[in-house]
């Protein structure tokens, strides 16, 4: 019965100008040509697929101080966020599919404006929160989380074609579970804001299940909310996914981020999760392409119910001769 089956709506997002490497505009088809709707119509998924947004040139998208393609980032996060918004009201869980991670602001903002209060699971070897005044690079993919959150707010100039963009979320319900190359800048920003940080230090000290169990804690300490899950694959080891910008050695493991999914499906409350950073220029073999975007595929396909111990209909019966 449908009311049990987990609703998908797929939006493809092939937009690279929140940083310097061509080719995550390409993450959208390759993950979807490795099968994503087969595989989510294959585990019981009601799956509609949106499609892909297209997005114009910006003109003259001069640099403001660091800001790197701040008027292309600034309209594609607005169309984004209107795409985001569609799919949710249509009643289906939203899966994006980037492109780079600038993308989580139009992401994050279309869906709060469906789900008033979100959680945010941050899944990343990066912070993802400097601000167009402590950015290192003027990437605006280093930048979304600063963006989003209320208590930042007077910490962002004005850019321009991001008017359209209000803070949304509270720090106190991000969770961020995979940092190991974090700005001193941003390092600051999340001790001065106090927000829930497991990094590889405490996936190590805990193991992943006390990870997940503590972030749940953390979540729902007081309402639940609808989870909004903002995965980076570089938040994987690099001896899984190598295809993508900026890896960093010492990642989860392909198991800890299928566990990651698992939980989160399990509670129910998963309604919208972005799947950033495959960038298969930067894999150097056709393997390590595959690996990436297989690892991408699984993390998705756990999101959506798929357990490793396997699963049967519910009213199977062992044939009699
Ligand atoms: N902290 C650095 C690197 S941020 C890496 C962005 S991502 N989306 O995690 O790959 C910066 O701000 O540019
Ligand atoms: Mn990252
Ligand atoms: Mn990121």
């Amino acid at each position: 019965d449908l009311h049990h089956q987990h609703c998908v709506g797929i939006i493809g997002a092939p937009f690279s100008k929140g940083q310097q490497k061509d080719g995550v505009q390409k993450g959208p088809d390759l993950i979807r040509a490795a099968g994503l709707v087969q595989k989510l119509k294959g585990q019981g998924c009601v799956v509609k697929d949106y499609g892909n947004l297209s997005f114009e040139e910006a003109p003259n998208d001069e640099p403001i101080g660091r800001l790197k393609s701040p008027r292309a980032v600034g309209r594609a996060n607005e169309l984004l966020a209107g795409a985001v918004q569609k799919v949710k009201s249509d009643g289906n869980t939203c899966v994006m599919l980037g492109g780079d991670h600038s993308l989580a602001i139009g992401s994050i903002f279309g869906h709060a404006i469906s789900r008033h209060e979100l959680s945010v699971l941050w899944v990343d070897a990066h912070a993802d929160i400097n601000t167009p005044l402590t950015t290192p690079t003027g990437n605006i993919h280093g930048q979304p989380v600063s963006y989003l959150i209320h208590e930042m707010h007077s910490k962002i100039p004005i850019i321009p074609n991001f008017s359209w963009l209000k803070p949304c979320v509270a720090a106190k319900d991000i969770v961020y579970i995979g940092l190991r190359d974090v700005d001193p800048e941003e390092h600051y920003i999340l001790k001065y804001l106090g927000i829930k940080t497991f990094s590889m230090t405490e996936v190590d000290r805990l193991g992943i299940a006390k990870v997940m169990e503590q972030t749940c804690d953390h979540m729902f300490s007081k309402v639940k909310k609808p989870i909004h899950l903002s995965f980076d694959i570089d938040a994987l080891d690099p001896s899984v996914s190598p295809a993508t910008g900026t890896p960093v050695a010492g990642g989860l493991t392909y198991r800890e981020g299928i566990y990651i999914t698992e939980h989160i499906c399990q509670t129910g409350l998963l309604s919208a999760v972005d799947m950033v950073e495959v960038n298969p220029k930067q894999g150097k073999t056709e393997d390590e392409i595959k690996s990436t975007v297989n690892a991408a595929v699984d993390l998705l396909l756990g999101c959506f119910g798929r357990v490793r111990e396997g699963s049967h209909e519910p009213d199977y019966k062992i044939p009699n001769p």
